[in-house]
């Protein structure tokens, strides 16, 4: 696989210390740190914000859910976040209040959380593209469901199509071996692939060896 000409990866819910530097190994572009509580994957159950800061990495990404801004920040610093993901329903004003209290290189991903196919989800990611994306860095497209991330679940990626993408973006839920080849139905191809809980034996456990395979696996069309 020719990984200067495919999406970046970005493995999200780690839990695991030698897990985390056998992904480092293996030129992950991104490592994914849940903090958030009610996630099974929440990372500071199994990993303190101190082994965090000591992980050496320039794609350190933490994922929070409409979480308070100060708490985001205290957790930047400790634990050396270069990239934080936001996977709630954070406000214009909450991301520009953010932003003033962060230093300027912290890197910020706002995920779209996409459920059906009808005209108020259109909607609402045309709203999201064009009032968010003078203030954050990337998109991300997720699916929607209860738990906010992690579901496991595909949304209609042909729903992408019908818009014009202004940021760089991820593409996220329910990656799998199997449907990652359809990237090439995508007009405007993703920056990066999010994997998860398809990729896992159980929440926060990753299935090294199945993500081996995804990288040595060329997806088809996708450049
Ligand atoms: O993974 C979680 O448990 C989670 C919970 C709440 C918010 C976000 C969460 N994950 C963030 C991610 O970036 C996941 O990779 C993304 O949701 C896709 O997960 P999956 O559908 O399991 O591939």
């Amino acid at each position: 696989m020719n990984r200067n000409q495919q999406p970046k990866i970005k493995v999200c819910g780690l839990t695991q210390l030698n897990q985390i530097h056998e992904l480092i190994s293996m030129e992950t572009d991104f490592l994914g740190f849940i903090f958030y509580e009610k996630s099974p994957r929440y990372v500071l159950d199994r990993l303190s914000l101190e082994e965090i800061s000591k992980i050496s990495h320039p794609g350190k990404t933490g994922v929070f859910v409409n979480e308070a801004i100060k708490k985001i920040t205290d957790i930047v610093k400790k634990a050396g976040l270069k990239l934080i993901q936001l996977h709630g329903d954070e406000s214009e004003d909450f991301i520009i209040e953010l932003k003033q209290k962060l230093h300027s290189d912290v890197t910020i991903i706002k995920v779209i959380r996409i459920g059906n196919n009808d005209n108020e989800t259109r909607e609402r990611i045309k709203y999201t593209l064009n009032s968010y994306c003078s203030m954050v860095n990337y998109f991300l497209f997720d699916t929607d469901g209860k738990a906010f991330g992690g579901t496991g679940k595909q949304f209609d990626w042909t729903l992408l199509n019908e818009f014009d993408i202004p940021l760089p973006y991820f593409l996220s839920g329910g990656i799998s071996e199997k449907n990652i080849d359809n990237i090439s139905l995508l007009n405007q191809k993703p920056f990066a692939v999010d994997i998860n809980s398809k990729f896992e034996l159980e929440p926060g456990d990753k299935d090294l060896e199945k993500i081996r395979k995804l990288y040595r696996k060329s997806p088809k069309g996708t450049i």
